[in-house]
């Protein structure tokens, strides 16, 4: 449990690394175990992740009414993620947690902080921070989903683009105050700011993607805020599927005697139901290879990375009017617009989204089974969370990055040393879709 002076979280500008044990971290043995069983067969199945299945949901001895809702949405077995962090996170503890794209992390605060919840009207207990709307948006209706027999608790997301006047006046009356606040930092921050959100009951403060969240230096800054307006004494867990060793001190500065999991090490984070490839190319050319390659690749949906809001529109633009069925994702868009499109795209009325990186981290969409880096990131970290929107939960996925200059090539070299993993060329004859596409 944290009870973090202040003055602890002044400055950040230090880089030296505060003595905070780590009471665990999981074992390479685990994760051969996790590795072997992606290879499986039923792991390609979603919904059947294999990692060790020596624990079910019903082990960790939480609520009936969350075990109903969890039977609901279908899962058979904790991911190994889930397995390790759930019966520590729903004693209290704090919890700093690494583990790849796609596999669960999300469940582990919601489910942990479900069954700790005491919904008492007007107070608010829990508090969760990421970084973009449309991801604030889909961890809502995790606690809507994992809620589910659960009347009593409301749950309210608050995210800026939207008039600030209608959260306040939820939050003002008793009787539509939700107990779960999930928000980005900005507009958390303001609620805080104008006095209208009371923090002084809160319990759990969850960070999602927290190393994007304290990279940034406005929102580490917005964090600090609100995290002071909370009491002392609270359980605060941290999650994300890359945390260097930069990141890792300015975490636990939020956290008195964290439980560290890396579940998956470093090398080890990349997705192995993920094929992955690039093609050499000129920046000339891309437009005409990535329409080759929707036209002759099978898939389900495919997501389309690229570097600014105005390449998102002009791509997009071209793709339409060639009759691909796309759709764009930007914050370029008007708010409720980005909602909108997020869902659409969600239910799988459009199978093609290009996006900027909006998309590229936490967003969870079942059917992706095909990322094209139609640019490529700046940074290794960034590829990595960008292609895991494509096999989740050990399902099956394919990753192509189009590579057109210098920069281009080095970012591939990083990528491939930090992550331990092979990109190779995309082969002229194409791909077998049986090795991508789930049955
Ligand atoms: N035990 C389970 N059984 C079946 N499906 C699961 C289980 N746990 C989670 N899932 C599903 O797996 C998908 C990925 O989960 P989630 O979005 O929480 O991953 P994540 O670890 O947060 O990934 P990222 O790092 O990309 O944000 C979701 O659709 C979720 O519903």
């Amino acid at each position: 449990m944290s009870h973090e002076g202040q003055e602890e979280l002044l400055d950040y500008s230090d880089s030296e690394e505060i003595a905070v044990p780590t009471t665990s971290a999981t074992t390479a043995g685990n994760d051969a175990g996790a590795e072997g069983a992606a290879n499986d067969k039923e792991a390609d199945k979603k919904g059947s992740y294999v990692g060790i299945h020596a624990t079910g949901f019903r082990d960790f001895l939480l609520k009936p009414e969350l075990l109903r809702a969890i039977g609901d949405c279908g899962f058979e077995h904790p991911s190994e993620v889930q397995q390790v962090c759930i019966p520590q996170s729903i004693l209290g503890t704090d919890v700093l947690c690494q583990a790849k794209s796609g596999l669960g992390k999300t469940a582990v605060f919601v489910l942990s902080t479900l069954q700790q919840l005491d919904p008492i009207p007007g107070e608010i207990s829990t508090l969760v921070i990421c970084h973009t709307r449309e991801l604030a948006y889909q961890i809502r209706n995790e606690y809507a989903r994992f809620s589910k027999y659960m009347p009593d608790v409301k749950t309210e997301v608050f995210y800026g683009g939207t008039p600030i006047k209608r959260d306040i006046e939820k939050l003002k009356n008793k009787d539509t105050c939700p107990h779960i606040v999930v928000a980005t930092p900005g507009r958390l921050h303001a609620l805080v700011q104008e006095k209208a959100i009371r923090l002084n009951n809160v319990k759990s403060f969850v960070i999602d993607e927290c190393d994007k969240v304290l990279e940034a230096i406005d929102m580490r800054r917005d964090v600090q805020d609100i995290f002071r307006a909370t009491p002392h004494q609270k359980q605060v867990m941290m999650f994300s599927a890359t945390l260097s060793q930069e990141i890792r001190p300015v975490c636990k500065k939020f956290m008195q005697n964290p439980l560290e999991i890396y579940v998956d090490d470093e090398a080890k984070l990349t997705l192995h139901g993920l094929q992955q490839y690039y093609i050499k190319l000129e920046e000339k050319e891309k437009n005409r290879k990535l329409s080759d390659l929707l036209d002759s690749l099978e898939f389900n949906q495919v997501i389309i990375f690229v570097r600014s809001t105005q390449r998102a529109n002009e791509l997009n633009k071209l793709l339409c009017a060639c009759n691909f069925p796309s759709i764009a994702v930007h914050s370029g868009l008007p708010q409720e617009e980005r909602i909108e499109r997020y869902r659409s795209f969600k239910e799988f009325n459009k199978r093609i989204c290009v996006s900027t990186d909006v998309f590229g981290r936490g967003i969870d969409i079942e059917r992706i089974n095909l990322a094209i880096n139609y640019d490529l990131p700046n940074e290794a970290d960034q590829y990595l969370h960008r292609v895991g929107r494509a096999g989740r939960f050990g399902t099956k996925g394919l990753a192509i990055s189009l590579v057109s200059t210098k920069e281009d090539e080095e970012v591939l070299e990083k990528i491939q040393s930090r992550f331990d993993v092979k990109i190779t060329e995309f082969p002229e004859e194409g791909v077998d879709p049986s090795t991508y596409m789930n049955t």
